[in-house]
Order: structure tokens, then sequence, then C-alpha cells
């Protein structure tokens, strides 16, 4: 029998939920993932049931089989860089926050999942504080949403500025990097997203699209940043890159479903 030799290949694990309607979580990491030409591994966090209307049952995997997924990653094939989607419970953000640690990931992006665009609360208050103080210093990048980054900051965000304020306050506690996200803002800075890293502070700019379907932007975008790590892009770079990307997303979103449809993350050629 002949092998074939397979060219090497950047690789990414997702640590996330799944989602069954395939426009978020884990399904949109992964596809993003392929789309990037990264190959994509993975640890699920939860099952959801979900749909464009909404979620309707979440089941929570044991803390010991979220590790044990990414230890067998880790111990055979490795990956380049590692992003956090929904991790539900503390019971899960602390083991993931305590292999984080012991293995020291690098290129580590926390979409600290909590809140919904629509401002629905998606994992429990004690997840959240753990999210705060054990997860999220470790990532190189943190990713909230306008809601998420009022409760990591404590700021009330309404305009430009207050982003500016939020991300700098965030960027305090973690020590690193920060995006915090404007698709849940009006006016001028919908679209908006502002980035501070300790020493530059930037505003990615866009224009917004105008479309209902937006479901799976966050996962979209921290798994775009993701992948462009994993490629070896510097960390303000892969954002850029993946704020591009997830904007020709929206533009691809799908009518599909009654409600929020998913964002199109594929046929896109790089
Ligand atoms: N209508 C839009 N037009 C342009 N960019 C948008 C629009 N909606 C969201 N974005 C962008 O999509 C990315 C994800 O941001 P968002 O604030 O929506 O995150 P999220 O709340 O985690 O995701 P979701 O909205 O899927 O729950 C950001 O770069 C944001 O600026
Ligand atoms: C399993 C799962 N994970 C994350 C999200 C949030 O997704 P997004 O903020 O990208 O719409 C979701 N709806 N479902």
């Amino acid at each position: 029998m002949t092998s074939i030799a397979s060219p090497t290949i950047p690789i990414a694990l997702t640590i996330a939920g799944s989602d069954s309607c395939g426009g978020a979580g884990m399904q949109a990491d992964l596809r993003t993932f392929a789309v990037h030409r990264v190959h994509g591994t993975c640890a699920v966090t939860c099952i959801t049931a979900q749909n464009t209307l909404g979620v309707t049952r979440v089941d929570a995997l044991p803390p010991e089989a979220v590790v044990a997924q990414i230890d067998a990653v880790a111990d055979d094939i490795g990956f380049d860089a590692v992003k956090t989607g929904m991790l539900l419970d503390r019971a899960i953000v602390a083991a993931v926050a305590e292999k984080a640690r012991q293995a020291g990931w690098s290129k580590l992006v926390v979409d600290p999942v909590m809140v919904s665009r629509t401002g629905a609360q998606l994992i429990d208050d004690e997840a959240v504080a753990t999210l705060k103080n054990h997860l999220l210093p470790l990532g190189a990048i943190a990713t909230p949403n306008r809601y998420e980054a009022q409760i990591l900051s404590g700021l009330a965000i309404e305009t430009l500025d207050d982003m500016k304020a939020a991300a700098e306050k965030i960027h305090h506690h973690t020590r690193h990097a920060v995006l915090v996200k404007g698709g849940a803002m009006s006016g001028n800075c919908h679209g908006v997203d502002v980035w501070f890293d300790g020493d530059r502070l930037e505003v990615l700019q866009t224009t917004a699209v105008n479309t209902r379907h937006t479901h799976g932007t966050g996962c979209t975008l921290s798994a775009a940043i993701t992948a462009n790590l994993a490629r070896g892009n510097d960390p303000l770079s892969a954002v850029k890159a993946a704020k591009q990307y997830v904007t020709e997303a929206l533009h691809r979103g799908l009518n599909i479903g009654n409600g929020q449809g998913p964002v199109g993350q594929g046929d896109f050629r790089f």
C-alpha cells in the first residue's frame, strides 16, 4: 500500500457548543476554519437544540469529557491556535481555564459567549464570574460583544467613546488585547469594532450590512481570527482580515428558517 504524504496544514481547535441549525457554535467555527484552509479540530462543551428562532434546550457535557477531547487532540495532533466559544457552566469554564493555564496556549482567542446580541443570557452567573476571572486573562485576544463588554467592564456602552473606555478597562483586567464588537450598537457605531492591546487603540470601521441574517457573526469572527493566527498572522492583522471576512459573510447571509438566518461562511476564495 502506498501512503500519500499530506502537506503541512495549519491546525486550529475550537472549544464550543454545538448549534443544531448549523449557523453558530462549532459548526460555524469548523466551516470558517475550512474556508481559511485550516484543519479544524473540536471539543464539544454542550449541545444546543436551536434554530433561527431561538434555543429550546441545552445539554452540557461533563467537564471531564471536554478535557478528554482537548487532550485527545493535543496528545496526538496538536494545534497552532485555539478559540473558546459557549462554555455554558462554571465547571466547564474552570476546566478549560485550567487546561489553558497548564498548557500555556499563546494563541488563545476567548469569545466570552455570555449574552446574545438580543440581550438573552446564554450562561449562568457563576460561569460569568469564572470566565472573567480565570479564563479571560489567559486569552491573547478577547472578543466581547456590547453586552458582554458592559458586564466585563462594568460600564454602560452607548457611544464609540464608551466602547473605547470599555476596551481599555477590560485590557486593564486581562493585560491582553480586546476587541469590543459593535453588532449590537446603533447609529454610526453599528458594525464598528474597537481594538485595544495596551499600545494601539484602533476603530475598525465597516459599512453596516442591512440584513436580519446575522446568526453566528460572533462565532464566525472569532473563528476567523483564530484561523488567521494559526496561519501565522500577527494579532491585529488577524483581526482586520477576520473583520473583512465576517462583513462578506453578512452580505451572504442565508435566508433559511423563519427567523434570524445564519451568515454565509462558505463560498469565499482566498
Ligand atoms: N449588520 C452588520 N453590519 C456589519 N457588521 C456587523 C453587523 N452585525 C454585526 N457585525 C459585525 O459582526 C461581528 C460580530 O459582532 P456582534 O456584536 O454581532 O457579535 P455577537 O453578538 O457575538 O454575535 P451575534 O450577533 O451573532 O450574537 C463584529 O465585527 C460586528 O461589528
Ligand atoms: C452553540 C452556540 N454557541 C454560540 C452562540 C452565539 O453565537 P453568535 O454570537 O455567533 O451568534 C450560539 N447561538 N450557539
